[in-house]
């Protein structure tokens, strides 16, 4: 969605409270879609609090989108700009929700913290992903992830947007908090490109590059897009 024109400062919001648990990483696959990095989310040991939430939220995995090529990659844009991709980090309402699959359902269900990823410097918390890739290069194919802290991936600067969205891929319910990062973190032209190896296909099909694997931009309609900072 386009962020920053349509957005208005909010002094109410608080600061978002992240504390992850390293240790409650668990694997990382290509769904066929993107690759995603799963935890353990059956006792809240990775959670964020505060920021637009009523309750604290459990982390359940994160992903990426990214384009084929660095012009395009993201699915929100400020300044009408694209970034060359985007991190999902996706929790869960466990507080008033019994499993993911119900909080899917419901508006206060889900809330993704988004990341954008401009071309820069090298991103040393990265590259432990990216080394993982070439092991998940086709759909369906997974490997044991032990300890990985999704914090390195989120920059410092506290300023962040929100707004009462969906799911980006179907069944694109209503059921999510966005809560966008203003601060982009930075990664290098080869990591970005370890991203655009995977393949959409299956070991033995036809290959299909997994780029370009972001919803395209939609309106905003009367949506308010509230800001944490001024
Ligand atoms: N790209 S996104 O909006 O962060 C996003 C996050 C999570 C899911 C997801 O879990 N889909 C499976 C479900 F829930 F069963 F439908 C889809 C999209
Ligand atoms: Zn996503």
């Amino acid at each position: 969605h386009p962020l920053w024109q349509n957005s208005v400062y909010d002094p109410v919001l608080k600061p978002l409270k992240i504390s992850y648990d390293p240790t409650t990483c668990l694997h990382i696959w290509n769904n066929g879609y993107s690759f995603l990095v799963e935890f353990d989310d059956s006792a809240d040991r990775s959670i964020i609090v505060g920021g637009p939430l009523e309750n604290q939220y459990r982390l359940k995995q994160f992903h990426f989108h990214w384009g084929a090529i660095n012009e395009w990659g993201s699915e929100h844009t400020v300044d009408c700009k694209f970034y060359p991709a985007e991190l999902h980090l996706v929790h869960w309402n466990a507080v008033a929700y019994p499993t993911f699959e119900e909080a899917v359902m419901e508006g206060d269900g889900l809330a993704v913290i988004g990341v954008f990823l401009k071309l820069g410097a090298h991103h040393e918390g990265l590259q432990t992903l990216v080394d993982a890739l070439p092991a998940i290069k086709h759909k369906d194919t997974v490997i044991e992830f032990d300890v990985f802290d999704p914090s390195c991936l989120i920059p410092q600067c506290p300023d962040y947007w929100t707004y009462a969205g969906s799911l980006t891929t179907p069944p694109l319910t209503e059921s999510v908090t966005w809560i966008i990062k203003k601060q982009p973190i930075e990664v290098d032209e080869n990591q970005l490109e370890a991203f655009r190896m995977l393949l959409f296909t299956s070991d033995g099909e036809e290959e299909k590059r997994m780029v370009d694997n972001f919803r395209p931009l939609q309106p905003l309609m009367n949506r308010t897009v509230r800001s944490s900072f001024q």
